[in-house]
């Protein structure tokens, strides 16, 4: 991969550092949020999960695609990822289940990739300063001495790099750096590109949920399914009254990607579902879902500084005082102190006592920040889903 005939390309970082790598998937440039990924496995879950979209992910574990891509574990139908950072990207994937690699997949759906970079050195520096904008340059990089002198895997400043350049390829850089540091990394134009664009139906013989799709993994769907619930997939800026039209017993809000502030009509359609009535729909929310539901419930949210994004999150059921091993994929979190006295924070993170999870004090209400569909991840959280069928079964029964 790191031969002399490497087509080489380069992760260049808003603080200005460049790190010089091998390009791999599609030959081209992208831009976007830099965030670092720490599962072990569960790389074709992490590109296809519409959370992601927007950002360039780089995974933490060394070698990435050693058992390749299947259509069967995808968690929507193409890779959503801008780019991808790995250290190395295996080109003879082994599983029975392989259909591809990783390289292909990428190439497939024009995302470019970068390995042969030391990832770690990327994730600590991400650490200190905080997520960052950045971007692959696969293209238009400059004929230039200074450029080939580094070898691959080279991390170096722009400002160090500078002077050895000439001043044709000096613009270039100073024009990536600028449009680095310029780019808008959130909007809600993110959740408008993953959900779904009309409503649509998965028939089951229980429980009628209407799915709010913000960007909605597929494992989610599975889960709800296996629980023989009839989904009616709605989109993102559905009404309260498409809601009601459905004739639901219960509403999931879905995870997705971006900042949830961007996400404004959506919360005000919770607020409305929270409304006092007769007949409340039982209503549960998983990571964007989680913090749409808190600022429809008068809460606030922040930016975390680097997020939480890996499949080892320990986090405690405050109820039960049990630990759960969760996955994660998020850069924002509840305002603890924002939250109202209806609500009681359900989960904490074990390791920065973030919240991880809510429960309304008197409605059939809850959410979890974290990923209890496990897809990549443990399965310890499973029971979730199973609490908002006891809700169903409750209001079914009042
Ligand atoms: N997985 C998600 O739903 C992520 C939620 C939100 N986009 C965040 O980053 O915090």
């Amino acid at each position: 991969m790191t031969n002399g005939k490497t087509a080489v390309a380069y992760l260049l970082l808003e603080d200005g550092t460049l790190y010089k790598g091998a390009s791999f998937g599609y030959r081209g440039d992208c831009f976007g949020e830099v965030v670092f990924n720490t599962g072990m496995t569960g790389y074709q879950e992490v590109l296809t999960d519409p959370s992601y979209c927007g950002q360039i992910v780089t995974m933490t574990y060394p070698l990435i695609g050693n058992y390749g891509i299947n259509t069967g574990d995808a968690e929507s139908t193409k890779p959503q990822v801008r780019g991808f950072l790995v250290r190395e990207a295996c080109a003879r994937p082994s599983h029975y289940r392989s259909e591809k690699t990783v390289e292909h997949y990428l190439a497939q759906h024009g995302i470019p990739g970068l390995a042969g970079i030391d990832t770690r050195s990327v994730t600590r520096r991400i650490r200190n300063y905080g997520t960052m904008r950045g971007a692959i340059i696969s293209g238009e990089a400059g004929a230039d001495a200074g450029l080939d002198s580094l070898r691959v895997g080279a991390c170096v400043t722009l400002a160090e790099l500078m002077p050895q350049l000439t001043s044709n390829t000096q613009a270039i850089w100073q024009g990536y750096l600028n449009a680095v540091r310029q780019q808008v990394v959130a909007g809600p134009h993110l959740v408008q590109q993953v959900t779904t664009p009309q409503a649509y139906v998965i028939p089951g013989d229980g429980r009628r949920v209407v799915v709010l799709d913000f960007g909605i993994k597929e494992n989610i769907l599975r889960m709800l399914k296996a629980l023989d619930c009839h989904l009616i997939v709605l989109p993102a800026d559905a009404s309260p009254e498409d809601i009601y039209s459905a004739q639901p017993e219960g509403i999931f809000l879905s995870n997705g990607p971006g900042d949830p502030k961007d996400v404004k009509s959506a919360v005000g359609t919770v607020q409305a579902l929270l409304a006092p009535r007769a007949d409340f729909l039982p209503m549960f929310g998983i990571c964007l879902g989680h913090q749409l539901l808190s600022l429809a419930l008068g809460g606030d949210t922040y930016k975390l500084k680097f997020g939480h994004r890996g499949a080892n999150h320990p986090v405690r059921d405050l109820a039960t005082g049990r630990v759960m091993i969760t996955s994660q994929n998020h850069g924002y979190a509840i305002r603890e102190a924002t939250l109202p006295p209806t609500v009681i924070v359900s989960h904490r993170n074990a390791n920065d006592d973030t919240v991880e999870g809510l429960r309304h004090v008197s409605l059939p209400v809850y959410s979890v920040q974290y990923h209890p569909e496990a897809a990549p991840g443990p399965e310890d959280s499973t029971y979730l889903f199973d609490t908002f069928m006891a809700h169903m079964g409750a209001r079914a029964k009042a």
